[in-house]
């Protein structure tokens, strides 16, 4: 496995695998790789010949220092984890690369980045969707693997591929859970055993939506009954809880168009302590 760090490196390295006729699927990361990471590799390497990761903590798309610097960094297991799973390449650049001096050009996300995360961590799509944009001109993937944990992420990418003609194809893999239900997260490492155990309100406070959508609840109602197990949960600090078409991501105010799967879902933001956890579900699951 090689391990690049220049976005030249990375493009030599990737001409030469595609001049060799291989396929090249992509999945970009911030580290700290857990088993959730891990499935997005797998389902990259189902479909392409070669796979990269991407290991960047992008300073452009954290909107509090604070966050940015707590971000776990175990770069020699992330790399050691990508080499036992058969990764092909890891793309290690570091922040001086990335943004040498005198680098400006930003990309500008559209109506998709104006709600729920983006509402909340103001500049946090267009750091994303610039770092993605330059992660793309280095990796010029075939495929790029994203999880819908960050489905809003996933829908902003979706769109910043097609808007400027990447030509590169865009896959959402689903939900990774630990057993409990809690969605497997980098930021996960930073809870109190404690706060831990009782973040499992997070999945279930979505599960109470989904519970109550299929009782006939009004998207208000969803979000009202998940709004209810977290405010069962005394270390819980609630961010926000919404019920959204899953295309255009605006607000629901009812559901009468919106009864099939894969059609409308609920987003939360939850605090515990400084450690912010989000999560989403489909509303009409189908197994
Ligand atoms: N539990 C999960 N299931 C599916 N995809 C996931 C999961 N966790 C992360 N991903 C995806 O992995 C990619 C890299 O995410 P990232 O490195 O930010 O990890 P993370 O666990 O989401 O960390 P954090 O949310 O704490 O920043 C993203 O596409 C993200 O959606
Ligand atoms: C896509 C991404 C790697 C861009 O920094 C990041 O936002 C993430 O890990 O989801
Ligand atoms: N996985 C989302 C990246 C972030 O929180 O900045």
């Amino acid at each position: 496995m090689k391990v690049l760090s220049t976005p030249d490196e990375m493009r030599c390295w990737s001409d030469a695998r595609r001049r060799a006729g291989h396929s090249i699927g992509f999945v970009p990361t911030m580290g700290a790789l857990h088993s959730g990471h891990m499935a997005l590799v797998a389902d990259a390497s189902r479909r392409c010949d070669d796979v990269v990761v991407s290991i960047f903590v992008n300073p452009l798309q954290f909107n509090e220092a604070a966050d940015f610097d707590s971000y776990p960094r175990p770069i020699d297991d992330d790399v050691a984890m990508c080499e036992a799973v058969g990764v092909d390449a890891v793309y290690a650049p570091t922040a001086a690369t990335m943004y040498p001096s005198g680098h400006q050009t930003r990309v500008v996300p559209g109506e998709l980045a104006e709600v729920m995360e983006g509402a909340m961590r103001p500049g946090h799509f267009e750091g994303v969707v610039t770092v993605v944009a330059k992660l793309f001109g280095a990796v010029r993937p075939d495929t790029a693997v994203f999880g819908q944990k960050d489905y809003q992420q996933l829908a902003i990418i979706k769109r910043l591929a097609a808007d400027l003609d990447m030509g590169i194809e865009i896959i959402g893999h689903p939900i990774v859970r630990e057993t409990d239900g809690l969605a497997q997260s980098s930021r996960n490492v930073r809870l109190s055993a404690d706060d831990r155990r009782r973040a499992v309100a997070v999945p279930r406070s979505l599960d109470a939506a989904v519970a109550a959508t299929a009782a006939g609840a009004t998207p208000a109602e969803a979000v009202a009954a998940a709004e209810q197990v977290v405010a069962a949960e005394p270390r819980a600090r609630h961010e926000y809880t919404v019920v959204f078409d899953a295309s255009t991501l605006r607000p629901l105010d009812s559901f009468d168009e919106h009864s099939e799967p894969g059609s409308a879902r609920v987003a939360t933001a939850v605090w515990f302590d400084d450690v912010r956890l989000i999560d989403n579900r489909d509303l009409f699951p189908d197994d």
